[in-house]
């Protein structure tokens, strides 16, 4: 039913999408798509509601076949491949348990599934409790564990039959806080024993940024882009992506020379890259809040201003536990967001202060688009 692809000597991906789309009726859940995943690699899939995460993972599950477009599987196509002969392993938010069955059985249920012997089923169940630290849980039913419990036997039941993909839809996301953060890590953990190729959704940036290799970020149906987390981080290719993965100032200003933009209100930025915009374009520059040192303009230390710098006021400081918060009005208007790591002192930043802020080309980044 399926072909391996003439990979001409290549190594194949895990999984290859090719033009892939979804329409319902008039919705474009999907736009044409292509996206590889690379074997052992953790992939995620960050963005809002609604802009086409969990379509892209019940494509590749299964689920849900594609409106155009083609899926390989380590070089085979399984485009029209129903979802149990992929070898795909799922794992969903709300743990998607048998309530009647222990924790034994409910583990056991994909190998049972695939006739092996009892042996074998027990060895494997064993071995997948002991990697999630479930070890003498096997009696209890679904209601009796915690939800972080609950969501290690949905990973067990996944784990046990050794899929070379796993999918992970959201699955922390009924648990609380510090629970997200420990299981993230337990995820982790697992990802690296197993060395198995991972596709995780979540629309929670810090947990895509402490787990993945990549992210591929979506909006609207489309990706917005696809990089490791400090491709994401420093070079943003636009707006949606700058804002959705921290806080940003962007300065729009015409680049005048290589290296140089000039902003409406006359301030001259020295800036990373110019590269691919030609002179006399309009482009948009971010900087992140964290990168902008600010100096009071009494100090005696004024004379450490970086490649671009500016005077202003304190215009407004917020202290929120470990990091400050501070607003700063430029001479010519501009309000500038910086962010610094707290201190007693932080109160020594009251709004009317004069100040001058000063950050490095390095940190100046312009948009691509
Ligand atoms: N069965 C369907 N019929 C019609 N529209 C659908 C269907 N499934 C999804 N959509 C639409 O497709 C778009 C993408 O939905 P999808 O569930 O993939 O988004 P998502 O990024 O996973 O969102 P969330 O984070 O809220 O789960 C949305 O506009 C959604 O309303």
């Amino acid at each position: 039913m399926h072909n391996a692809t003439d990979l001409g000597g290549q190594v194949a991906h895990a999984i290859a999408l090719k033009g892939i789309s979804k329409t319902y009726g008039p919705v474009t859940a999907l736009h044409p798509t292509d996206l590889s995943v690379e074997k052992g690699e953790f992939l995620t899939l960050l963005g809002p509601s609604g802009s086409g995460k969990t379509t892209l993972l019940n494509l590749i599950a299964g689920a849900t076949g594609p409106t155009t477009g083609t899926i390989l599987l380590d070089g085979c196509d399984i485009t029209r491949m129903p979802p149990r002969e992929r070898g795909i392993g799922m794992v969903f938010q709300n743990y998607a348990l048998m309530p009647h069955m222990n924790v034994f059985d409910n583990v056991a249920y994909p190998l049972r599934a695939r006739h092996q012997p009892a042996n074998t089923i027990r060895a494997k169940v064993t071995e997948a409790l002991d990697r999630v630290g479930l070890r003498g849980f096997e009696n209890r039913k679904p209601r009796q564990l915690s939800g972080g419990q609950q969501q290690r036997v949905g990973i067990a039941r996944c784990i046990v039959y050794s899929p070379t993909i796993i999918l992970m839809d959201e699955p922390l996301g009924a648990l609380d806080k510090n629970l997200r953060e420990q299981m993230q890590g337990e995820i982790k953990r697992l990802h690296k024993d197993l060395k198995t190729t991972v596709i995780y959704v979540t629309h929670d940036q810090e947990e895509a940024f402490n787990m993945s290799d990549r992210i591929c970020l979506m909006s609207t149906g489309q990706i917005a882009q696809l990089g490791t987390p400090d491709e994401l981080y420093f070079e943003p290719v636009n707006e949606f992506v700058a804002d959705f993965v921290g806080e940003s100032n962007l300065i729009e200003g015409k680049v005048t020379a290589a290296n140089t933009v000039m902003t409406s209100d006359g301030l001259t930025l020295v800036v990373c890259s110019t590269e691919g915009h030609a002179i006399g374009s309009l482009v948009k520059v971010l900087v992140r809040p964290e990168k902008i040192e600010m100096i009071g303009r009494s100090a005696p230390t004024v004379t450490s201003v970086r490649d671009n710098a500016c005077a202003g006021t304190v215009a407004q400081t917020s202290f929120v536990g470990g990091m400050t918060r501070i607003a700063v009005r430029c001479d010519g208007g501009r309000i500038l967001r910086i962010k610094t790591v707290s201190s007693r002192a932080s109160d020594c930043a009251p709004a009317g202060l004069p100040v001058t802020v000063s950050w490095a080309a390095s940190d100046t980044v312009v948009l691509k688009s």
